[in-house]
């Protein structure tokens, strides 16, 4: 069977995009099969795969599974390419709703491709001995470091992963340096379990953390994030200790189709 897929990255965040509205061509369960596509020399290649589904009350649905091919939490920039293919798709997606692993999302896709995506909002971040963890759809751990080149993403943020903590369940790394025109971040991303080169909801609890750390005033904020794939902007509005108002924003790109031709497929 041949199955037409999509490939596409948000500021270098990339993904394997099905369109599974007419026809149920994974069931979700293949987890060995989903890593062997995500695998880069083996597979097609890329940090996760995402099926667009029809959903009851939603423009759609997106389910997303990690390249372990194991269904993953909330992925920020996934969100932001799956508006994109929509739109390719014809849904309009000007201002559309769709169901994500955390609930119901908000997004717009502007005229000139940039994808904005409203977050969950957040209301609680816990502050520790040198670094912040909070949930924005999913776990992140953010550690601000003065030189961000000198930090080796894979090495400490795989430590931190795996340490007792957070072995169980898992979280998501982040470094981060404040610069004169806002943050730079590398995560090292759970379930790809390595660095990638930019996270959407990485970027979101960099931003977030970020305004705690500097004890900004409430009210609305806008942080430029700048990621190892590209720039993102994170627009939040701050109330004491909860955010609300959570918009990720930035470039979602297709970069080619084809088809799978995997045995079982
Ligand atoms: N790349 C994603 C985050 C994906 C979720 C994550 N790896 C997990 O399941 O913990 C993003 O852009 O937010």
């Amino acid at each position: 069977m041949k199955v037409p897929f999509y490939k596409y990255q948000g500021t270098g965040n990339d993904f394997i995009l099905i369109d599974q509205r007419k026809q149920q061509w994974l069931s979700g369960e293949e987890q060995e099969a989903i890593a062997h596509l995500c695998h880069r020399r083996l597979g097609i290649g890329a940090d996760g795969l995402i099926l667009l589904r029809n959903r009851e009350g939603y423009d759609f649905e997106m389910d997303y599974f990690n390249a372990d091919g194991r269904r993953g939490s909330m992925c920020g920039n996934g969100g932001r390419c799956t508006v994109a293919f929509a739109h390719a798709l014809g849904i309009p997606v000007e201002e559309c709703q769709f169901w994500a692993p955390d609930g119901p999302h908000r997004a717009r896709l502007r005229a000139d491709g940039w994808v904005e995506l409203e977050m969950a909002d957040v209301q609680h971040i816990e502050a520790g001995a040198g670094y912040y963890f909070l949930d924005t759809g999913s776990p992140h751990y953010v550690q601000f470091v003065t030189d961000l080149a000198e930090i080796d993403v894979v090495q400490a943020g795989r430590a931190i992963r795996f340490n007792e903590r957070f072995k169980a369940q898992g979280t998501n790394v982040n470094f981060v340096q404040k610069t004169s025109q806002g943050l730079e971040a590398a995560t090292y991303e759970r379930g790809v379990e390595d660095e990638t080169l930019s996270c959407g909801t990485g970027a979101t609890a960099c931003a977030l953390a970020n305004s705690l750390a500097g004890a900004l005033a409430d009210g609305p904020l806008l942080t430029p994030i700048q990621t190892k794939g590209g720039q993102l902007e994170v627009r939040f509005r701050k109330e004491g200790a909860r955010y609300t108002d959570i918009w990720l924003c930035g470039p979602a790109v297709q970069v080619f189709q084809g088809q799978l031709s995997l045995p079982g497929f």
